[in-house]
């Protein structure tokens, strides 16, 4: 399916007017269903429309917020994602949402992850997700290349999966295809003409393994993409 591409004029509206659209899905997500469950990506490009998001107006104690990935690293690390979260979209009103915790310590990912694929599990499907990609096309921690790409975007797959990938410098753990594409709506977040080049690329005919981010770009779900150069 050909995704809707919107094209903002700066950064800045992207992030605002992307925060009005997800805080719109969760209000009717709590209407609709008393809770709500929200999927944010990490990285660098997120935090202005994170930011954005934590102002809205809307019931946060009975959101749901859990990353669509994350590095094998404690919050103390410039690289944690749950860090970014926290110092981002869970402040001010969203102070109140429950955060899914995507970390936990231990020797690797592999020792952590079935306590936290119960807590992920408990609060599936997904109501709002927005992703990120990098220009590699990888997209949550998808990576091409990477150990377990194939068990990430199988049918079957498990909830969360530990990823290693020549392009991540640490392990991570991610949630899988299947649970990023049974979300209720799903939103691309892209900045930067590398990264729509790599949009460009993607939505090409080629296999989902040399560009994971296909495997959203193929959702059942209508994707809206929102780009600023
Ligand atoms: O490592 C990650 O990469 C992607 C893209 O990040 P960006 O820094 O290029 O914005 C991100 O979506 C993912 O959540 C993150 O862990």
């Amino acid at each position: 399916m050909i995704p809707a591409i919107l094209h903002y004029a700066s950064r800045q509206s992207l992030a605002a007017d992307l925060a009005e659209m997800v805080a719109r899905e969760l209000s009717d997500a709590l209407e609709a269903h008393g809770r709500a469950t929200l999927a944010v990506p990490g990285g660098t490009t997120p935090g202005p429309f994170l930011e954005a998001l934590s102002q809205a107006d809307i019931d946060w104690a009975r959101v749901r917020v859990m990353l669509t990935d994350e590095r094998f690293v404690p919050e103390s690390s410039d690289r944690s994602n749950t860090r970014l979260l926290r110092q981002t979209l869970l402040r001010g009103r969203a102070a109140e949402a429950v955060l899914v915790p995507f970390y936990a310590p231990g020797e690797t990912p592999e020792d952590v992850i079935p306590d936290l694929s119960a807590a992920v599990q408990a609060v599936l499907p997904i109501d709002v997700c927005v992703l990120g990609m990098g220009e590699d096309m990888h997209t949550a921690s998808i990576f091409p290349g990477a150990d377990r790409l194939a068990e990430a975007l199988a049918p079957l797959a498990p909830v969360l999966v530990p990823m290693r990938a020549p392009g991540a410098p640490e392990p991570r753990l991610t949630l899988s295809a299947p649970v990023l594409r049974a979300a209720g709506s799903l939103h691309l977040l892209i900045a930067g003409a590398g990264k729509k080049a790599a949009l460009e690329r993607a939505l090409q005919d080629g296999p989902v393994e040399d560009a994971p981010v296909r495997a959203i770009l193929s959702a059942p779900t209508p994707v809206t993409v929102h780009y600023a150069d």
